[in-house]
C-alpha cells in the first residue's frame, strides 16, 4: 500500500518506521525544508519499549506533489495544524484513497471534511505513547491499541477498512476496527479533558492528580461537563469516565501530559480541540460548561505568554 504521513513528529515518525519496516511504501510529508533535509540525510532512531535502538531511513519530502496519489494518508499533526495539513489532502489522496486522522481531540475530521468531503475519511484513536526526543529521534513510550472506524458521513467500504486494519497489524500494532469510532474518540477525549489542562496549569505529573484533591476536583468537574455534552450530542462513550481517568492516571503516573509538555516547551497546545470543543458544543447544545470555559481561558492566557513572548512586562 502507498501511504503518505503528514507530520514528521512523534506519531508520524513512529508509524512511518513501523509501516515501512513491514513492507509498505511510506512517504513522510514535512513543511520545513531544513528538517526535511536532516531527516533525509540521517536515519530515524527509534528507541523501542525494550530500550533497543533501531535505525530507519525514511522517504521524507516537503512538497506533496513529490509524493503523488496514495491509497492511505495519515494525518499526525497537532490539532491547530490540521487546517494546513488538510490543504495537502487533494494532492495526496488517490481516487478511492482514504485519509485517516490519528489525532487527539475533536474538530479535526470536520476540518479535513471541509477540504475533501467526509466520504473518504476514517478516524482513529490510540493510547500508545511516543515521545519526540529531538529531530529524528523518538522513544516508543507506551503500548496501546489503535482503533479505527468510519465517522459519520464516511462511505469507506468494509473491504478498504479491513485492508487498512490489516496493514497496521502487519506492522505489529494492535489495531482493531470499531463500529462506533466516535464513542472511542470521546472516551479518549474525556480523559484528555480532565488530565491535560489541569496538569498543564499545575505542572503536576498524571499520577500526582490522584494525590492533589483540589486538582482532582477540577479535573473531575471538567469531565462531568464533557460527559453531559457527549450525551446531549448523541454520542455514547463508555460509562464511568472518572474511574477510567483514575486508571489512566495510575497507568501513566510518571508521565507529563502532552499539554504540560507543550507548555514546558513553549508550544501552542491542543486546548481548542479538547476543552475548547466542549465549550463550543455546550453552547450549541445548551449544556453548561463553566469549568471547561475557565480551563480553556487559563490555558489560552498561558499560551499567550509562552508562545508570543508577551511575558516579562515586569522586569526584575
Ligand atoms: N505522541 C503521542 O504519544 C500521541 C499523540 N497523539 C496525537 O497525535 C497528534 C500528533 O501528535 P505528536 O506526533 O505527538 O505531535 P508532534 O508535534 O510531535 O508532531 C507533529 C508534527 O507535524 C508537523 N507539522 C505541522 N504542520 C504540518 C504540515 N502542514 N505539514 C507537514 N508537517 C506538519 C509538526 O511540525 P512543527 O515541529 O513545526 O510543529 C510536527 O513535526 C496530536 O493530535 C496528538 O494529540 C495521540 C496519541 C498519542
Ligand atoms: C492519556 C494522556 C493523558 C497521557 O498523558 C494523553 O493522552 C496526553 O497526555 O495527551
Amino acid at each position: 500500500m502507498k501511504i503518505a504521513i503528514i507530520g514528521p513528529g512523534a506519531m508520524g515518525l513512529f508509524f512511518a518506521a513501523r509501516l515501512q519496516e513491514s513492507g509498505q511504501e511510506v512517504w513522510l510529508l514535512d513543511y520545513r525544508p531544513e528538517r526535511t533535509a536532516h531527516l533525509k540525510q540521517h536515519a530515524l532512531r527509534l528507541i523501542t519499549l525494550d530500550g533497543e535502538d533501531r535505525d530507519y531511513y525514511l522517504n521524507v519530502v516537503y512538497e506533496a506533489h513529490a509524493i503523488g496519489p496514495c491509497d492511505l494518508t495519515l494525518v499526525t499533526v497537532k490539532a491547530h495544524q490540521t487546517e494546513a495539513a488538510a490543504a495537502q489532502l487533494p494532492l495526496l489522496m488517490a481516487d478511492g484513497g482514504v485519509a485517516l486522522t490519528l489525532q487527539n481531540g475533536i474538530g479535526n475530521l470536520e476540518t479535513m471534511a471541509a477540504v475533501v468531503g467526509p466520504e473518504r475519511l476514517l478516524a482513529g484513536v490510540t493510547t500508545l505513547g511516543v515521545t519526540l526526543l529531538e529531530i529524528g529521534r523518538i522513544r516508543h513510550a507506551g503500548q496501546g491499541p489503535v482503533l479505527i472506524g468510519r465517522p459519520p458521513g464516511a462511505l469507506v467500504t468494509d473491504e478498504t477498512l479491513r485492508l487498512i486494519v490489516e496493514v497496521f497489524r502487519g506492522a505489529g500494532l494492535d489495531c482493531r476496527e470499531t463500529a462506533d469510532i466516535m464513542a472511542a474518540v470521546w472516551d479518549k477525549l474525556l480523559i484528555n479533558v480532565g488530565i491535560n489542562s489541569v496538569t498543564a496549569l499545575t505542572r503536576l505529573r498524571n499520577g500526582q492528580l490522584l494525590i492533589a484533591p483540589e486538582a482532582w476536583r477540577v479535573a473531575s468537574a471538567a469531565v462531568q461537563e464533557a460527559w453531559q455534552t457527549a450525551l446531549a450530542s448523541g454520542v455514547k462513550p463508555s460509562p464511568e469516565p472518572l474511574s477510567r481517568m483514575r486508571q489512566v492516571c495510575q497507568a501513566t503516573a510518571n508521565n507529563r501530559s502532552s499539554m504540560l509538555q507543550d507548555v514546558l516547551a513553549k508550544r501552542q497546545t491542543e486546548i481548542d480541540a479538547i476543552n475548547g470543543q466542549i465549550v463550543r458544543l455546550g453552547i450549541t447544545l445548551q449544556v453548561a460548561t463553566p469549568i471547561n470555559a475557565l480551563l480553556t481561558d487559563l490555558i489560552k492566557a498561558l499560551e499567550l505568554g509562552l508562545v508570543s513572548g508577551a511575558t516579562n512586562v515586569i522586569s526584575e
